[in-house]
């Protein structure tokens, strides 16, 4: 069964506004668990312009303590501090994104063959703290044989591009995603998905490549929290207003 894991980064951008810690992302990660995800995604950035170094150690033992089966999974370059949050706080999926520090958000894939030589050993260190490793790919056949080589269990499809293609009525939109899924699934890869994936293109994704077990949504998600909550809360304070 597809997994969801609901990143939280963009709770962490709307908290850090101010010193008040709301949104509390330990309170919104309980509800979206209690909801129904599956799991909870953060992707520390060096800058920590949101997720910052306590909420990855607070999360991991908040999940631990009152959501036991719940997958956590921590995504990033893997620089020198993110290999000390998968040493210390062993999440269930260390997903590896080859983003600059400096990246407005994530904009590609590995390129494995340029990288071998840095992420085969960096696998085999995040696995031996027993976590699954991911690695974020763009859709491309050709370097899924090369993934399992490195010893990856499983890839994360950058979807960005999917999204945009949906967004413009491209009925192809998926079609670079089931080849490489093909490819991928051969090698003896699990597939997860993420970026830009929202309520109208993730059916049709998850028709497309039904053997997807999780995806990780966050931007679409909390805007559409904020908007499907609006009307409740503004009624509240009107309320608040008129007692
Ligand atoms: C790895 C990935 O696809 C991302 O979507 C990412 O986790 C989002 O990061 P930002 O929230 O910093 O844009
Ligand atoms: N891995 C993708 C992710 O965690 C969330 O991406 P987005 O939904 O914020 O674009």
């Amino acid at each position: 069964m597809l997994k969801l894991s609901v990143n939280v980064n963009k709770i962490a951008t709307l908290r850090n506004t101010r010193t008040l810690g709301i949104p509390s992302i330990l309170h919104l990660s309980r509800i979206a668990l209690r909801a129904g995800a599956e799991g909870i995604t953060v992707h520390p950035r060096p800058d920590q312009r949101h997720i910052r170094a306590s909420d990855v150690g607070e999360i991991a033992a908040m999940l631990r303590e009152e959501f036991p089966t719940a997958e956590y999974n921590i995504e990033g370059n893997p620089f020198i501090e993110y290999v000390h949050f998968a040493q210390d706080y062993r999440p269930t999926q260390c997903t590896l994104v080859p983003d600059s520090p400096e990246a407005f958000t994530s904009n590609r894939g590995w390129d494995l063959a340029a990288n071998r030589a840095r992420l085969g050993p960096m696998i085999e260190k995040l696995k031996s703290f027993g976590c699954r490793v991911s690695l974020f790919m763009n859709p491309e056949p050709q370097q899924m044989k090369l993934a399992a080589e490195l010893g990856a269990d499983r890839i994360e499809f950058y979807t960005e591009p999917y999204a945009a293609a949906f967004a413009a009525g491209d009925p192809k939109a998926a079609d670079d995603y089931v080849a490489a899924s093909h490819a991928a699934l051969e090698a003896g890869l699990g597939l997860n998905a993420g970026h830009d994936l929202n309520l109208h293109n993730l059916p049709p994704l998850v028709k497309a490549i039904p053997q997807l077990l999780e995806v990780s949504i966050g931007h679409a998600l909390i805007a559409d929290a904020l908007e499907l909550g609006m009307a409740e809360t503004v009624r509240r304070y009107v309320s608040a207003c008129r007692s």
